[in-house]
């Protein structure tokens, strides 16, 4: 089998969500699908009434299907300190018409504020290595996990868009959403995340330097955090850009012109055209930008989140002796 899922943005990209299909009758949940995460998450009828604002809730007793997993718990926090937590049950998911039967569904008791700000986000879809799952005492697999013996090829693929919908594929490359070649990587699992290398960078129409730095794949962080120098670098080319500390980091006038910024991954490169950098005003006047490029500093690695990955096409390979990254332009 193979399948294909829409998958649409929040308001400035902040991130992409896509149907998801849970139990019988089936329950139609909008998740982030994060492969810098291994947790199916959602909200659920456990969770306190004041805490859902607006999203779409999980209730097991409504689930012919639903079998709770006694005795099972989980925890996560994310990058960003936002906090779940609750119980678990194994339900039917479908996503995109690929099917799991039994998949592990975490059903939240709590989530920290930042969800429950977060109206149309229903819950998290994992997709890094399922080593990370933070089910106990038993760890859940992911549902691509699951979904993988039944798929045409251990693969998935990710094309996200600038302001617009894109597509999430499993177990099919399809040769219609890319140009030329794809390059792979090898990924580095033994993290539990999509880890791989990249070569170096150029800004704008710059020479290429030559300046290699580790980073994960991570379709659930919204912007691009790379090794500081590099960030340095490019804001140096963007007239009034300065590190705001109120921020978080590089602001800059909006009406500033943004070099492109060129990552060199394997035997390609990707350009994240300077509008994909112009992330978003910091308040209603827009006067003042907050960039998409920001530094990794304090993380120990670098995170490629959708800033960098809707400008590309990326093949998150699970060939079991040796997982891999394809980049390829579109
Ligand atoms: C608060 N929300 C919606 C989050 C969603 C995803 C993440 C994350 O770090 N994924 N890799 C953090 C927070």
């Amino acid at each position: 089998t193979s399948g294909s899922a829409k998958t649409t943005p929040e308001q400035y990209d902040i991130q992409y969500l896509t149907p998801v299909d849970i139990g019988s009758p089936p329950q139609t949940l909008n998740l982030d699908f994060d492969s810098g995460s291994s947790d199916l998450w959602v909200f659920s009828s456990k969770m306190p009434s004041n805490s859902v604002q607006g999203q779409t809730i999980y209730d097991p007793s409504k689930s012919k299907t639903a079998k709770e997993v006694k005795g099972a718990s989980w925890n996560i926090t994310y990058g960003d300190k936002s906090t779940s937590k609750g119980v678990v049950y194994r339900d039917t998911v479908t996503v995109g018409n690929v099917t799991v039967q039994a998949q592990g569904v975490e059903a939240a008791t709590q989530v920290s504020d930042q969800f429950t700000r977060d109206a149309s986000n229903d819950g998290l879809l994992g997709l890094a290595f399922s080593g990370l799952n933070t089910v106990q005492p038993q760890q859940e697999l992911t549902w691509f996990d699951n979904a993988v013996k039944s798929l045409d090829h251990p693969v998935w693929t990710a094309d996200l868009k600038y302001h617009k919908a894109g597509t999430y594929d499993f177990g099919v490359i399809n040769k219609s959403k890319y140009a030329g070649k794809i390059s792979y990587v090898n990924a580095n699992s033994t993290t539990g995340f999509w880890m791989f290398g990249m070569s170096g960078y150029s800004v704008g129409n710059s020479t290429f330097k030559p300046s290699p730095f580790q980073g994960i794949a991570d379709t659930g962080t919204t912007l691009a955090l790379i090794p500081s120098p590099i960030v340095q670098d490019y804001y140096k080319a963007v007239s009034g850009a300065k590190v705001d500390p109120f921020q978080g980091g590089y602001v800059f006038p909006c009406s500033a012109r943004l070099p492109n910024f060129v990552l060199g991954i394997g035997q390609t490169k990707i350009t994240i055209p300077g509008k994909y950098i112009n992330y978003a005003p910091i308040d209603k006047s827009g006067k003042t930008c907050f960039g998409g490029l920001q530094s990794d500093d304090g993380v120990g690695f670098s995170i490629i989140g959708d800033v960098a990955l809707k400008a590309a096409f990326v093949v998150f390979d699970a060939t079991p002796a040796q997982p891999r990254l394809g980049w390829a332009q579109k």
